[in-house]
């Protein structure tokens, strides 16, 4: 997907993954990005407890949703499905603007338009990070895949496309948010999956792992199938974003190989911006516009699939 310019940008290995503290960051600056102690509604980050708040309510059955359908063989048949890419072809930038028509039912932080939640969290790893133009490009596509939510996509149900993911063919692990609506999983009692690994072995390697399905995943499958020159860190970004019970609870750590530990480490940079950054405060997107623009023209379209025609 990335031409010249981002080949000619660092590998992975060549990232400073053991000094990735903002180069530009002075305390005197302010433009740099502060975290908020509260979310949008006066809350906590990722409060999933109040079982009396009218949204945390709602996200509460949507996970009940997600914990009782996302089994090993309905990821297996999205991935065969989706990974196919044969559907339709579009730029990032209409990709974006799709997103106009998305609100994500599982975050408790936002309920706003999508495409303000990728350029929120673009603006603000830009600020810390502004020389890291792959750093840009990753979190202003990282959501992307929740088009799939959209007609023209299949029109998939929320708890297919979005809220935290986690590893299915092994026991669901006590690190995912409200771990009780498992017990409805159909897996849940499989005895070749009810162990802690599962169908998998120690240290495999996140790649070996069937992700329960949603919008990471196929992102990740875009880009990939499109030959993006993404450093392996912005794919791991896109495709583990929503991994919270790893990169925030420290769940799942046995599944991981060296090359993931590595990764982890930009992850957990990466996650600063895309939780932090959500706000009421939209980001005005015709002013933001011809910088992206400049980003995306370094990159070809994607090809998109679309379950229409299948
Ligand atoms: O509700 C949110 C949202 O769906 C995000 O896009 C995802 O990355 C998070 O993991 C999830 O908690
Ligand atoms: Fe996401
Ligand atoms: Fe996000």
């Amino acid at each position: 997907m990335v031409h010249e310019d981002f080949r000619k940008q660092k590998k992975t290995e060549e990232l400073q993954l053991d000094n990735i503290i903002p180069t530009s960051k002075t305390s005197s600056d302010d433009d740099v990005f502060l975290a908020p102690e509260v979310n949008a509604f006066g809350r906590q980050f990722r409060d999933y407890a109040d079982a009396n708040n009218e949204r945390q309510k709602s996200v509460e059955e949507f996970y009940k949703t997600q914990h009782t359908n996302q089994t090993l063989d309905f990821v297996k048949k999205m991935r065969h499905e989706y990974g196919k890419l044969d559907k339709m072809v579009m730029n990032i930038w209409e990709c974006c603007e799709l997103l106009n028509e998305v609100v994500d039912e599982s975050d408790p932080d936002l309920d706003e338009p999508q495409i303000q939640h990728l350029l929120q969290s673009a603006e603000a790893i830009r600020k810390d990070y502004p020389n890291e133009d792959w750093l840009h490009l990753t979190a202003l596509i990282h959501d992307l895949g929740k088009v799939l939510t959209l007609p023209q996509f299949g029109g998939l149900p929320q708890w297919a496309v979005v809220g935290d993911t986690f590893p299915v063919g092994c026991a669901f692990d006590e690190s995912n948010i409200h771990h009780k609506y498992f017990m409805e999983n159909p897996d849940f009692n499989d005895p070749n999956y009810k162990t802690k690994n599962g169908i998998y072995s120690e240290g495999c390697g996140l790649e070996n792992v069937f992700m329960s399905w949603g919008h990471d995943d196929y992102m990740y499958l875009v880009a990939k199938e499109n030959g993006s020159t993404l450093p392996s860190a912005g794919l791991f970004i896109i495709r583990y974003h929503s991994f919270y019970p790893l990169h925030k609870a420290g769940g799942y750590t046995h599944l991981m190989d060296e090359e993931d530990k590595d990764n982890l480490k930009w992850l957990h940079v990466f996650n600063n911006y895309d939780l932090y950054s959500k706000s009421k405060v939209h980001v005005d997107v015709e002013k933001v516009k011809p910088y992206y623009m400049s980003l995306i023209k370094k990159v070809r379209n994607f090809a998109f699939i679309s379950s229409e025609d299948e």
